[in-house]
């Protein structure tokens, strides 16, 4: 049977843009974007994990929010839940510390870039959202 990895990843929002972060090629799932984060240890809340992995992967604070998007994804190797949550930048400015690249993109934009694919649904409820707000 896969590996289920149970994993979080932040949806940290500023002036109306959203923070992207592409994997590098010496990540597992390379070259794609996705939202920071990473996988909860035993014990840990959603909350704890998120602030705790973007300490270390953003050298930045955030205050971490409500879950949302929750999507399982099967990948070759194990099979990820992905919980997505809104998070807020508190302290500091987030600066690559494994990651390609980071890119700040409006939400109407997220589709231009090639997500990892347990995002994507995430990805597109930000867009819906990002619609519903203009509508
Ligand atoms: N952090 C994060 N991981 C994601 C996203 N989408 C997605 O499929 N993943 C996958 C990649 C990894 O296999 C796993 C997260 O684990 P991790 O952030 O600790 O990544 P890692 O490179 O250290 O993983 P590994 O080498 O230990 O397998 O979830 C996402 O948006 N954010």
């Amino acid at each position: 049977m896969k590996k289920k990895v149970k994993v979080v990843a932040a949806v940290i929002e500023q002036e109306g843009k959203v923070l992207c972060a592409l994997r590098s090629s010496q990540m597992s799932i390379p070259n794609v974007w996705e939202f920071p984060g990473g996988k909860v240890e035993e014990g840990e809340s959603l909350q704890t994990a998120l602030e705790r992995e973007i300490e270390e992967e953003l050298a930045c604070s955030i205050k971490a929010g409500s879950i949302f998007h929750d999507h399982t994804h099967e990948y070759e190797a194990a099979v990820v839940q992905l919980i997505a949550l809104k998070a807020k930048l508190i302290e500091g400015a987030p600066a690559a510390q494994e990651h390609e690249e980071l890119l700040w993109l409006p939400k109407e934009s997220l589709a231009s870039l090639v997500w990892a694919p347990a995002d994507v649904p995430a990805v597109e409820a930000l867009i819906e959202e990002k619609k519903v707000l203009n509508s």
